[in-house]
């Protein structure tokens, strides 16, 4: 991922390749895995989860990344937010993201939600006075003022959900990009999501990537769309005709 800040685009994706290296067989222990290593027999079966995807996304705009199951929608965000270095090609990004791309990641569940969320913030780049300034606030937004001693391998996995969203979407972030973790939320939970990110993009400054399985939810906040099946860039344009033709497919 390179960043520079002298385009009219917020994110810029050319050509981008990524192909994932896979066994060719099923290997049973380390040891087998390094006697076929030195006896140069250890194949793989190259797989490439995105062939060739090229688009750019203005700041402001709100983009839908739609697609089938596996069609490599989460694999393209991770190249954006520079979790997965692309293959070929290469992403620009400009501007700093907050990147809502498996939730917990950057946890550690043996810590407390409080020790998590000064954990998390620094990751996010956020100094121990903002968080001590704004840590009544990510309790508050997520709803969860009587667990924050508590180590989060006691959380569920929409309460985890609950403190990450609420941490990384502390301040308004330039680019923000939404996997579909926050299906793990339950539906009071996603709503306040949505009525947050509504918030960010009627400021008209953020810039919004999102991946839902819910057509319903990307026409409701997205204006555009990027079709992505099985790795290839299928369709880009308003969200309607593409969410249309999406649906036509199954019909
Ligand atoms: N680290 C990896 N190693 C090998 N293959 C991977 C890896 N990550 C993803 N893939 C493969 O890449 C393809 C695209 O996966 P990806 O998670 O991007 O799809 P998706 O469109 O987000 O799917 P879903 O809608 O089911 O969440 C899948 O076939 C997946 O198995």
């Amino acid at each position: 991922m390179a960043t520079n800040n002298s385009s009219e685009y917020a994110i810029e994706v050319n050509d981008v390749t990524m192909i994932f290296n896979m066994a060719s067989e099923q290997l049973n222990s380390l040891k087998e895995y390094f006697i076929k290593l030195m006896k140069h027999e250890l194949f793989f079966n190259e797989f490439r989860a995105l062939k060739h995807i090229s688009f750019k996304v203005k700041p402001g705009e709100v983009v839908g990344l739609v697609g089938t199951n596996g069609s490599g929608k989460s694999t393209m965000l991770k190249v954006i937010a520079g979790v997965l270095e692309a293959s070929e090609g290469e992403c620009v990004v400009r501007g700093n993201i907050a990147p809502l791309i498996e939730l917990g990641a950057g946890f550690d569940l043996e810590l407390t939600a409080r020790e998590n969320i000064y954990l998390n913030g620094a990751l996010l780049g956020y100094t121990e006075k903002f968080i001590d300034e704004h840590f009544q606030e990510i309790v508050d937004f997520a709803e969860l003022p009587d667990f924050v001693d508590m180590p989060m391998k006691n959380f569920s996995s929409g309460m985890v959900a609950r403190i990450a969203f609420a941490i990384a979407t502390i301040t308004e972030p330039d680019i923000l990009i939404v996997d579909e973790t926050l299906s793990v939320g339950d539906v009071f939970f996603q709503e306040k999501c949505e009525r947050r990110i509504q918030s960010f993009i009627d400021n008209g400054n953020v810039t919004v990537l999102f991946v839902s399985h819910s057509i319903e939810q990307v026409e409701r906040i997205c204006t555009r769309a990027v079709w992505i099946e099985k790795g290839d860039l299928r369709m880009d344009g308003p969200v309607r005709e593409v969410c249309d033709a999406y649906r036509a497919q199954f019909a």
